[in-house]
């Protein structure tokens, strides 16, 4: 993924113009425990995600998985009851030692919701590019230009909103929504992108959409998804882990691997009997 525009850093206090160049990610959580006050929800889960490549996350409801996600980009510390424990490397860094910015861990993994969730009064053009200010990113017009293009053709939705730019992203489908807050969080450049469900509130042809777009994602940015999709997970996820929270303990990671043979192959029977639709 390569983008022009002038970055202001975290160093310094005038913006300069930089060939900003971000790479996917290796993203590896280390030993996770997580709890909401005392209730604990996950148990000492490690993952690592491989770089440019995408993960799958499935398990059943109430597991944990969302939990870890938001922990991957520090989310979870936003919810007032929440703690965690453990630690998450972006290419080694860890993102919750106290050097590092939280900001600089949002830019770095981005995060698409379950829904859509653009500024509806905002037109497509500022709502495509409205991550920029919040990471410290100036740009002149003509690299937005570049950058609104950029990103709504990363995200497959270009051919449909580029003579409607200057319209609300409100008045696009839900599926169209979704993928313009696909193009957002692209348009920063991030090198992890994590995905809450993205498709459970689209309909097919939506969810077939923005699947392509993923696809064509691989390589480029590294993709984290929680889905309750079996066939969703086969068909976007090269890596796959298997949650489970047996009843009254917290969620832990039963089963990791290649998808295919996960699913082809699991090892573990509760794998088998959740990925071949017997419970969840
Ligand atoms: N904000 C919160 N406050 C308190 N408890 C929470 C909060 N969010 C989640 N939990 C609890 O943490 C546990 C894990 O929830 P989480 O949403 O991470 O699971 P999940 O596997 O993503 O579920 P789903 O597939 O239904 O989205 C659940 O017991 C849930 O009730």
């Amino acid at each position: 993924m390569k983008t022009l525009f002038s970055a202001r850093t975290e160093n310094h206090d005038e913006p300069d113009l930089v060939e900003h160049v971000q790479q996917p990610g290796g993203l590896v959580a280390d030993n996770i425990s997580a709890w909401f006050g005392d209730h604990k929800v996950l148990d000492r889960v490690s993952l690592s995600m491989a770089a440019g490549e995408v993960t799958a996350l499935i398990g059943p409801s109430g597991c944990g998985k969302s939990t870890f996600l938001r922990i991957l980009n520090r989310m979870h510390e936003m919810i007032p009851s929440a703690s965690l424990f453990g630690e998450v490397r972006l290419d080694g860094d860890d993102i919750y030692a106290p050097s590092q910015r939280i900001t600089s861990a949002r830019r770095n993994i981005g995060m698409v919701f379950q829904k859509a969730n653009p500024f509806p009064a905002m037109s497509i053009y500022d709502n495509t590019i409205s991550g920029l200010k919040l990471a410290g990113i100036r740009a002149t017009r003509a690299e937005k230009d570049l950058l609104v293009e950029d990103s709504l053709r990363k995200a497959s939705l270009w051919d449909e909103v580029k003579d409607r730019l200057e319209q609300p992203g409100g008045g696009l489908s839900g599926g169209q929504q979704q993928r313009l807050c696909i193009a957002r969080s692209l348009a920063v450049s991030p090198r992890v992108l994590l995905m809450d469900e993205p498709c459970s509130a689209l309909d097919p042809t939506s969810t077939r959409r923005v699947e392509e777009t993923i696809e064509s994602l691989r390589g480029q940015v590294t993709v984290v998804i929680v889905t309750h999709n079996m066939q969703q997970a086969a068909r976007v996820s090269s890596q796959c882990a298997f949650f489970l929270a047996a009843q009254n303990t917290p969620g832990v990671i039963v089963e990791y691997g290649a998808t295919e043979a996960m699913f082809a192959h699991p090892q573990d029977d509760r794998t088998s009997d959740y990925v071949n639709g017997r419970f969840g």
